[in-house]
């Protein structure tokens, strides 16, 4: 029988360690480099981004900001908000749930919902990795394009925000080591002692070898294209340079507020 996978600690009811927490990051790579690979599918449609050309009436900024903002308003609706893994990137004016809530564990300290980089996040995707691995032109898909963004910036953001939870768990298991740094908001030796060079290094080989499997042109035959339909170098590029430093960055904001 397939196993439901632990893909994150609100739904497994797994003990809450560093190998369960880095499991579910493991698990979010497939989710991210696919998310990836479905967008890259179409060429960058840049008119989708522009916001002064006026595409939905009445709405002064771009269509995939509009397309976003309604996708969250619904998904609001049904809970998606509720799970603390989860953060908008329109938080202002969302409408409540409007389902049954569901109970997920508080493993958190209630100060990590004041916790979102998803601004940094957006622009990020938008302006520096979006243009790295799309093709250059405009074929009008621009709903299926916007909802491929989407599915990109959730992953990333579900994985970056994730943050807390490493955090969470390494204070759990050195309040010694960390409370003094905590005390004395020292950003820097925070950021030294939860930085684990070897795990990255490992991390961003394995996100590399991810991209080559999952995006190899699969033929009956054995004869390999060798063209990948994102290129691994760019999926290890965005993980050393926005995914981990940014996941830092909030293990870092985390564990200052981890005290209050
Ligand atoms: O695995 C950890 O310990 C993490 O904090 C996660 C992560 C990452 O973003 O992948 C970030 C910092 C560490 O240096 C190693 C890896």
């Amino acid at each position: 029988m397939a196993m439901a996978d632990s893909n994150s600690v609100s739904h497994s009811g797994n003990a809450l360690n560093l190998e369960s927490v880095r499991d579910s990051l493991i698990r979010q790579e497939d989710t991210i480099v696919f998310s990836l690979i479905e967008r890259a599918r179409y060429p960058v449609n840049s008119r989708l981004y522009n916001q002064t050309l006026g595409l939905v009436p009445g709405f002064s900024r771009s269509l995939v900001h509009f397309i976003v903002k309604e996708t969250e308003a619904i998904q609001a609706k049904a809970g998606r908000y509720e799970n603390p893994e989860e953060n908008p990137f329109f938080p202002n004016g969302l409408p409540p749930s409007v389902v049954p809530t569901h109970k997920y564990p508080q493993v958190l300290h209630p100060a990590a919902a004041s916790i979102n980089i998803n601004e940094h996040i957006w622009d990020m995707y938008f302006n520096q990795l979006l243009p790295l691995f799309v093709a250059e032109g405009d074929d009008g898909n621009y709903a299926s394009t916007a909802a491929s963004d989407l599915n990109c910036l959730q992953a990333l953001s579900r994985r970056i925000h994730y943050g807390k939870y490493v955090a969470e768990v390494k204070f759990r298991e050195a309040p010694q080591d960390y409370e003094p740094l905590i005390r004395a908001k020292d950003r820097d030796a925070l950021m030294n002692l939860l930085t684990f060079k070897n795990v990255e290094e490992m991390v961003k080989k394995r996100v590399a070898k991810k991209a080559t499997v999952f995006g190899q042109e699969v033929t009956l035959g054995n004869n390999s294209s060798g063209n990948y339909k994102i290129d691994p170098l760019i999926v290890s590029h965005l993980y050393a340079e926005w995914v981990m430093p940014l996941t830092k960055l909030v293990e870092v904001e985390y564990l200052l507020r981890r005290l209050d």
